[in-house]
């Protein structure tokens, strides 16, 4: 195998990197349809992902991003359904109105009633955060059953939350489940298909939170 060690980076400046990987997804992207207020997560998420499919796969309820934004700004929390999304959503920006970040899915009390009843850990842990996290935004981005769950809860009438960013990858129930999101009217970031993932979930609220903090 040749190895090419004479490659010389762009730029190693971190600023420019981000910014000149922004201007690559734009070029390449070409035309769409989002809004100019929902471009930005589309533009993150590709960012994240390295891929436009995904990207233009996304969908949005038309509230989605005030939605989004007007949960931040009034402090609400973000639930993550897994540690890797908790992990990767940046806390600074919440933190400054307020907002945190809390995940269920590894407390003693959720393992314990997930294994009474045989069942996922990803459903307790909504049905927790339900009771914890009222308007919050729900960021989904590892675990069908979870959405699956919230979306129950809504029909119900037992949970409201600010904004649902279901977007969990894989085979089995994961684009059920977010077509399944995306007939509900409520504010709500989704994709089409098995694509999805932490990351996609994480780069959503990010994008939403920088949003947040540039127009507060
Ligand atoms: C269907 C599930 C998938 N999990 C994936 C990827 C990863 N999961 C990790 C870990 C450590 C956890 N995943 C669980 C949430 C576990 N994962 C599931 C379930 C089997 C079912 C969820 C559902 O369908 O709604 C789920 C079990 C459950 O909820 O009871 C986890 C709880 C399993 C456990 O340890 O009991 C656990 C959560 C840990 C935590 O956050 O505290 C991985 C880190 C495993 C790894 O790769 O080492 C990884 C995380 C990847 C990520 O970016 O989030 C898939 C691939 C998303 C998969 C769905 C694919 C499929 O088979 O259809």
């Amino acid at each position: 195998m040749e190895f090419h060690t004479d490659f010389k980076p762009l730029t190693v400046q971190p600023q420019e990197i981000e910014e000149r990987s922004f201007e690559m997804i734009t070029e390449e992207l070409g035309e769409h349809s989002y809004t100019a207020e929902q471009y930005p997560v589309v533009q993150r998420v590709i960012h994240a992902s390295a891929d436009f499919e995904l990207g233009r796969s996304l969908v949005f309820h038309r509230d989605a991003i005030r939605a989004g934004i007007e949960a931040i700004r009034a402090g609400r929390p973000v639930v993550a359904d897994v540690q890797m999304v908790q992990v990767g959503i940046s806390k600074p920006r919440l933190e400054k109105f307020g907002s945190t970040v809390n995940v269920y899915i590894s407390d003693r009390d959720v393992m314990e009633e997930a294994k009474r009843l045989n069942t996922t850990r990803a459903i307790i842990s909504i049905r927790k955060a339900i009771k914890e996290a009222e308007g919050g935004i729900y960021a989904i981005g590892n675990a069908p059953t979870a959405l699956l769950e919230l979306i129950r809860l809504v029909k119900e009438g037992a949970a409201k939350p600010g904004l649902v960013i279901g977007v969990p990858v894989g085979f089995v129930s994961a684009a059920e489940s977010k077509e399944e999101l995306a007939k509900l009217d409520i504010p709500f970031i989704t994709n089409i298909g098995r694509k999805g993932g932490s990351p996609v979930a994480v780069a959503a609220v990010n994008a939403i939170s920088l949003m947040a903090e540039r127009t507060g």
